[in-house]
């Protein structure tokens, strides 16, 4: 089975306390970014006992086993023993450590997938519930479409929020940025505006009213992400935000815009489209 694990774009993103067991309580919304890895997932040949996952494209830091492809499928495998082994082909091409959860995607889908070519019937509340384990941000993907997110960013409301058709373009500006790492950077504070109510209004008010925290909490030690932030407003950008916490800068342009041309340094990774 062949999948398109497809990044996401955080438009939005408050954290507003810490809670006693170490995460944050969040605020942000989630939209689905046609910025995709390629996911093959085979029943084993001739019965193989293990499982394998081979990679190709941009390098995947860790160990092979704390891939979150293999740690979908050593979850399932503690709960169905029974479970086939299977060959798994992740090529990579979504930044890694870019705010665009790139890991989590390729983890739903892997979940979707074992679900499917192995018959496991699993609905789609006890897939999350699976998800939800692997990341917080994991669920999401599973049904891919615009979210507000609160609790820990893993409890989702629908957002009747439509983009489709919006230009964007997304940069990775060459240097990936932990999570773990960026919320430790973060002071929670109270939101100044409901994400709500500021995303129903329309794109050419989200300017300086849809905010990320983590822009301020990263700009000392990453200035590259004002500087690119800055460069996507210059080139007639509406709205522009760091995704999620970073590294990845995006621009959101009005619908019928032309894109302008666009040229970033070497590492510099760029996806551009229509959403
Ligand atoms: C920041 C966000 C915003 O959408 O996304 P990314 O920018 O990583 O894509 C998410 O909160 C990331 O979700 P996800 O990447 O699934 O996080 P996890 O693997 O569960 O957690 C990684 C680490 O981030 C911190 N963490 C995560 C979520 C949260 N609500 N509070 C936290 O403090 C914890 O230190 C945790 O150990
Ligand atoms: N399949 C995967 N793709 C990307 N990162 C993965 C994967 N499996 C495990 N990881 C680990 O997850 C972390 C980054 O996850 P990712 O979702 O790309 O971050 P972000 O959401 O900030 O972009 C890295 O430590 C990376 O080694």
């Amino acid at each position: 089975m062949l999948t398109f694990p497809n990044a996401k774009l955080n438009l939005g993103l408050h954290i507003i306390a810490k809670r006693p067991d170490g995460y944050h309580e969040l605020e942000t919304s989630f939209v689905p970014l046609p910025w995709a890895d390629a996911l093959e997932v085979l029943p084993t040949p001739n019965a193989a006992p293990d499982t394998t996952l081979a990679l190709t494209g941009r390098p995947v830091p860790g160990a092979l086993a704390t891939n979150l492809c293999l740690k979908a499928y050593a979850l399932l495998k503690a709960d169905f023993p029974a479970l086939p082994a299977a060959q798994l082909h992740l090529h990579k091409v979504v930044p890694i450590g870019a705010g665009l959860g790139g890991g989590s995607a390729d983890a739903a889908f892997a979940l979707r997938s074992f679900n499917d070519i192995f018959g496991l019937q699993l609905a789609p509340a006890q897939l999350a519930t699976y998800a939800r384990r692997l990341g917080a941000d994991c669920a999401f993907f599973l049904e891919n479409t615009p979210v507000l997110a609160t609790g820990k960013g893993d409890e989702f409301e629908p957002l009747p929020l439509d983009l489709r058709g919006t230009p964007y373009v997304v940069v990775w500006p060459g240097v990936g940025i932990s999570t773990a790492e960026a919320y430790r950077r973060v002071r929670p504070q109270a939101p100044q505006h409901s994400l709500r109510q500021v995303l129903a209004e329309p794109l050419a008010t989200w300017r300086g009213r849809v905010v990320n925290d983590f822009e301020e909490a990263l700009a000392p030690a990453y200035p590259v992400l004002a500087e690119v932030k800055q460069q996507l407003y210059a080139a007639g950008a509406a709205f522009a935000s760091l995704s999620g916490s970073g590294s990845a800068v995006f621009g959101l342009w009005e619908r019928g815009a032309t894109l302008p041309p666009l040229s970033w340094p070497s590492p510099y990774a760029v996806w551009q489209g229509l959403l």
